[in-house]
Parts: C-alpha cells; structure tokens; sequence
C-alpha cells in the first residue's frame, strides 16, 4: 500500500477466526464501558462519579426550549455558574436527569440525549420531560450505550449466516480473501459533476467506480477525501445504483449530507429556485436521533421526510395533527377520571388511535427509504429495523479507518458492493478496554483489507488544499513517503496574508517551536481553581495512562494561552485559533486560564480526537511530555492551515526517536523561541 506500510501476513483470517476472535473482545469492550458509567454497581458514591467524569452534580436548568422535531431542549449550568467540572459527557451521548440528591439507583426525571456542549453549560433533548421538578439543584448521569454492543453481536451472528445467502453473500469471501477482487472489464468514463477535480481525485473515482466488489480511498489530510466520496456517490446514483452511506460518527455522516443536499431532490426542502438549472437530483434520507444531527441537515432527517411524504401521500397533516390533538385531550381526560369503566374505555380508544398513527407513520417511512437513491446513517444505525428490509447496490463507510470491523459489517451485510474510504494514519478507533485493544479490536477493516489486496484496491489520494507546504512536509515525509503535496493555492499561503492580520514576529513563522526546557511557569496564576482540584482530577480521569506526571503542565498552558494573546493582538480571530493538547487535564487548566482571557472566548481547545477532521488558521501543540503515538500526532500538526506552534519540553522530547525527528523538522524549517520569551504576559 502506497504511504504507511502494512503488515500483509496478520491481514489474513477467515471469517470463522474473525467471528471467535471478536465475539469475547465486544464483551469486554461492554464491560469497561459499563464500569467507567454511572450504572456500575462500582461506583457507590457520587463524588467518586462526579470524578470519574459520570455524573455532573449541582445543575440547574437555565434554558428550556421546544423544537427539534418534537423534543424539549433544556440547557444547564452548574449552580455557581462558572466552567462545568471535567467531565466524560459528549455529544449524542444518552444520559439522564435527576435532582442532585437522589440516590444513585433513583429513577429519573427524564433521559435524553446530550445536544450541545459548551465549557459551562450542557443542553440535552428529551423526548418528554416533567413540568415539575425542574427548579431545584440538580444531577445529570451518563449511561453506558449498551444497544451498540447488542448490534454488533446480533451482526456476528448475522454474519456467519450470510455466506450463504443475502445481498453481501458474495462480497464477504472477497473481504476475507476467499475470492480475489474483480473489476469491471469495460473502461468506465464519467463527467464529473466537480469541475475542480484534481488528476488523483479523478483517477480514484475511475477505480472506484470500476470496482465490482471492494474499493480503498485512502485520503491524508486536506486531501479532498469527502469531495471525492460525494463525486463517487452522485455518479453512482447516475447509473442507478442504491447507495448506503455511513460513517462511524454522526459528524461524518452529516458532512456527507451537507455536501449532497445542493444537488438533492427538492421534497420540501431544497427551494427550487436556488438551482433552476439543475435537472440531475439525488433523492436522499437521513437516519437518525434529531439531538445528534447537525442543524442544517434536519430537512433531510427521516422525521421530516415522513411528514412530507404523508402530506404528498394525500394523508395531510391536518388530519395527523387531529390525531395528536385527540389523543392529547383522551390523555388528560384519563389523568382526571376515577372511574374505572371509563379509564378502560378512555385506553381502548387511545390505543386504536396510536396504532393508526404508527401504521401511517410505518407506510411513509417504508415509502421514504424505497424511494430514496441514498440513504445516511451510522454504522450502528444501519441496524435499525427501518432498513430491516432493504438492499443496497453500494454500501460507502467514510472515516473508515476509525470504525471497528464489526461496525462496518452492520452495513455491509445490506450490500454486494463497498466503498471504504479512510486514513489509517489518522485516529485509530476509540477502544476503552487495553485488554480488547491489545486482543486486536482496534484492527479496522481499512488497515487489514489494505493489508490483504494493496494497491490492487487502493488510491491515495495526493494533493493536499489546506496546509502550508511546510507543515504539510513533516507530515508527507514522516508518513506518507512524501507522496503528498501542498496545491498552489495553499503551499505558500501565510497567517499575515488573512485580512486584517498584521505581519509581526508572531504571525510570521509557519512552524514555530517554543521550548519550554528549565522554564517554571508562573503556576496557574491566571486561574481561580487549586492546583489540588487539577491533581485529583487527574489521577482519577487519567488513571489508565502510564505518564501519570506528564497529564498536565502548566508552563506550557501558560505559554499556548500566551502564544494565542500575541496572534489576536496581530490581528487573527480568536476563532481561527485552536490548542490542541493530548490529555484531559490539560484541556481543564487551558479552559480556565481562556476564561480569564475575554479575547480568547472563540478559541477552541481541545484534545486530538475533538480536532479530527477539521482545521484552523493557526495550530498551537501543548505537547505535555510527549505524545509518541504517531497517528494523534499526525492528525495534530494537519489541522493548521498557515501556521502550526509547537510547545514542549525538547530534553523529554527528544527521547523518542519519532518526536526527534519532528523537533528537529522545526528547528530547521521554523522559528525557534523559548519559553522566558513568554514570560509576564
Ligand atoms: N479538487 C479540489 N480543488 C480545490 N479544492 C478542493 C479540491 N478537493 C478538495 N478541496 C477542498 O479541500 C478541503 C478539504 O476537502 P475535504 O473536506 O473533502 O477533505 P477531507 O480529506 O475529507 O478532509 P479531512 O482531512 O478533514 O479528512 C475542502 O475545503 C475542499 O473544498
């Protein structure tokens, strides 16, 4: 395989090994999900799950709104009203509410699912939430997401079963090396509906869209790897085919959405006036929980297509919405009434309604996805008996290289042919247990099939459009064999060429080193929390870590927030500007000291896996001891477009060979500063 070299021996096993292999390995993955969430039996008492990161304690609800197809967004802060404790709480996330001092087997107040996450408040959708109750201090608690494990076993099963039979029955012995990949004998031409392809672009659509069983789009940052699975889908729908697009996060599923809904079919969403001229239309669908998709994508969220097909259906709305109202008012009817004969009579005539209103709903929804050419959803939501029934021609994963194998066969098991696109050199998969880990859970799909069949079903893509040349270099050499390139409308683009952005001493450098060796930064002086709260965070968040002192620095924190001061007084925008750092901890001491920072409000900060995928102006690294796993580094350095600050400990860098290199690249392609330079700012 071109770029990152791959062991071809450990990519063969067949389906049988793979079945025995990972069936012990989900479990235990369940089991060090179950026993860092709140419903341990572990977990005895909450403060212990408040530092555990299970549980925010003393919230209060600030915020209550309705939309969102149905749901009640309620946001909460913490009762003192500055920066939430550290938490595990993410987006999508399914949690739920309870007064602060209820017991921790208590039943709740209501579940829902976390929508936005801000450093001092949390909102969450629920499907139906008390009126009362909601005034007093409060607790929220993170479950452990047990229905993706159930689904992946379920898919185990499956698997072994559909040798024999179902649409991937012969895609599964090519994946597992039975039979050889085949393409299609006649040359495939297409009309690109982007006129900007690149010659790397264009030649991975050609094979993909040759391919007959397995294709491999291997995309280093920046390099147009959604553009280019976008093209392949548009040209797929072209020929007929039915497509299944997934991904393993919703992020990634609705990128896909966002860039196919300007040549989507208008049902009740796309004005048509915005594309007159625009005869080819892709009828597409999202699947999904509303709380975990992006805004702009709602209008192609199942919900509201089935709202729209009943009305076309000629089942209009008035007539559902009578429904509703009906029900509603049986439901208070049944609150008030004693009587027991009519309490039945009140539930027989509720029940008759639901049952019409979910037949109605089933048929539109069956009606929706027959009719769709592309449906999107996770991998673990391809499993939704909403698409119990259905076949696709093509089955796509994007961001392949950070699922788990078992994820993607959910959607492969639906189709006879796949697309896998990904990075193996970025993020691995997400993996709590180091014992499933270390067993070989994390091995995707991507990385063994690359592995398996090399370049006979791989391109790389090599043109990169979003780094300077210079920061793009390390990371060519270092992992892709130098095989990347910066395009000329990026290569030489520097921070001071934005508007408004001065050229100084700060924005000049592209790669900028800053050591911090012999520096002792002025501790925490900025920040209201004790250095003692940070320790006892950081013991119990980061207990799994080898490098229990490296967690957490305050030097370096010291001199990143230092380091942003100096570009927004140069002019670029705080929300150009992202700190990227490996742990927790650190991400906890950078938040309060920018609270304390009124420029830096828009500054994001984050760990690794909070930037993948996306980028910014100017990249500032808070090494923290060092960070030797090459592909967090990788996806570190590549989300800077003109400007990438490196701040470290060089004596404890330089102990590794891989991070040798990297400080030595910017020592002799950037500037190099030393922390005393920062000192008193
Ligand atoms: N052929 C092209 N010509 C000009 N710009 C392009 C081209 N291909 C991609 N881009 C631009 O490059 C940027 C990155 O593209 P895209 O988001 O498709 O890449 P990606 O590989 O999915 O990114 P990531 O590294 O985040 O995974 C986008 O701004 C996109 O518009």
């Amino acid at each position: 395989m071109e770029g990152g070299k791959i062991n071809n021996k450990s990519s063969a096993i067949s389906l049988q090994q793979f079945v025995s292999l990972m069936a012990p390995l989900i479990d235990l993955e369940k089991e060090a999900e179950i026993s860092s969430s709140i419903n341990s039996g572990s977990l005895r008492n909450l403060d212990t799950a408040q530092k555990r990161g299970s549980t925010i304690l003393n919230l209060k609800c600030v915020d209550a709104q309705t939309g969102l197809m149905g749901k009640t967004l309620l946001e909460f802060q913490s009762t003192k009203g500055d920066v939430l404790p550290a938490h595990k709480f993410g987006t999508h996330d399914v949690v739920v509410l309870k007064p602060n001092k209820a017991d921790l087997g208590s039943p709740p107040l209501g579940q829902g699912v976390v929508y936005r996450l801000k450093d001092s408040s949390i909102t969450v959708a629920f499907d139906d939430i008390p009126e009362e109750g909601l005034n007093i201090p409060l607790r929220l608690e993170k479950l452990a997401n047990e229905v993706t494990y159930r689904r992946m076993k379920d898919t185990l099963i499956q698997l072994s079963k559909s040798v024999q039979r179902g649409p991937a029955a012969d895609l599964i012995p090519v994946l597992f090396g039975e039979s050889p990949p085949t393409v299609s004998k006649k040359d495939v031409t297409f009309t690109s509906f982007n006129s900007n392809l690149d010659h790397s672009q264009k030649d991975a659509i050609t094979k993909a869209l040759s391919s007959k069983n397995v294709f491999l789009l291997h995309g280093p940052p920046g390099t147009g790897k959604t553009t280019t699975v976008v093209e392949i889908i548009l040209q797929e729908v072209k020929r007929g085919s039915k497509i299944l697009a997934c991904a393993a996060s919703n992020i990634a599923v609705d990128n896909i959405v966002e860039r196919l809904v300007p040549h989507s079919k208008a049902l009740n969403f796309v004005p048509l006036i915005l594309y007159p001229f625009r005869t080819f239309r892709v009828k597409l669908v999202r699947l999904g929980h509303p709380a975990r998709l992006l805004p702009q994508v709602l209008e192609s969220a199942l919900d509201a297509q089935v709202d729209a097909c009943l009305v076309l259906r000629g089942d209009n709305s008035a007539l559902a919405n009578d429904i509703r109202k009906e029900m509603k008012a049986l439901n208070g009817k049944l609150l008030k009434t004693k009587d027991k004969n009519t309490r039945r009579d009140i539930r027989k005539e509720l029940r008759a309604l639901s049952k019409e209103e979910r037949k109605r709903q089933q048929l539109a929804v069956t009606d929706v996805i027959k009719n769709a050419d592309v449906v999107l959803t996770t991998l673990t939501g391809a499993l939704s008996h909403k698409l119990e029934n259905t076949t696709f021609d093509l089955v796509i994963i994007d961001e392949a290289a950070q699922a788990l194998e078992v994820a993607c066969w959910i959607a492969l098991l639906k189709g006879s042919r796949c697309i896998l696109a990904g990075d193996h050199l970025q993020l691995p998969p997400t993996i709590q247990s180091v014992e499933a880990e270390r067993k070989g859970l994390g091995r995707t799909l991507f990385e063994r099939l690359a592995g398996l069949y090399g370049d006979e079903v791989v391109s790389m893509l090599t043109v990169q459009y979003r780094m300077h040349e210079l920061i793009m270099n390390w990371s060519s050499k270092e992992l892709y064999d130098s095989k990347v390139k910066a395009h000329a409308s990026v290569a030489a683009h520097m921070l001071y060429d934005l508007e408004d952005v001065k050229k100084s001493s700060s924005t000049e450098p592209t790669l900028l080193l800053v050591d911090i060796a012999g520096y002792c930064g002025d501790m925490l002086k900025n920040s209201s929390c004790t250095c003692s709260q940070l320790l006892d965070f950081r013991c119990d968040m980061e207990e799994k870590k080898d490098e229990e002192e490296s967690t957490m620095n305050e030097g370096e924190a010291d001199v990143a927030i230092a380091h942003a001061k100096r570009l927004v007084q140069s002019g670029v925008r705080s929300c150009d500007i992202g700190i990227i750092t490996p742990y927790a901890a650190q991400v906890v001491l950078l938040k309060m000291m920018r609270s304390k920072e009124d420029k830096l409000k828009e500054t994001e900060i984050s760990t690794v896996d909070g930037f993948q995928g996306r980028e910014k102006e100017a990249i500032i690294i808070s090494m923290v001891g060092f960070l030797s796993d090459r592909r967090r580094m990788n996806v570190a350095v590549t989300r800077a477009r003109r400007q990438c600050c490196l701040v470290c400990d060089t004596e404890t860098v330089t102990s590794d060979g891989f991070l040798k290199r990297l400080i030595e690249f910017f020592e002799e392609h950037g500037e190099y500063l030393s922390a005393s330079e920062y000192t008193n700012e």
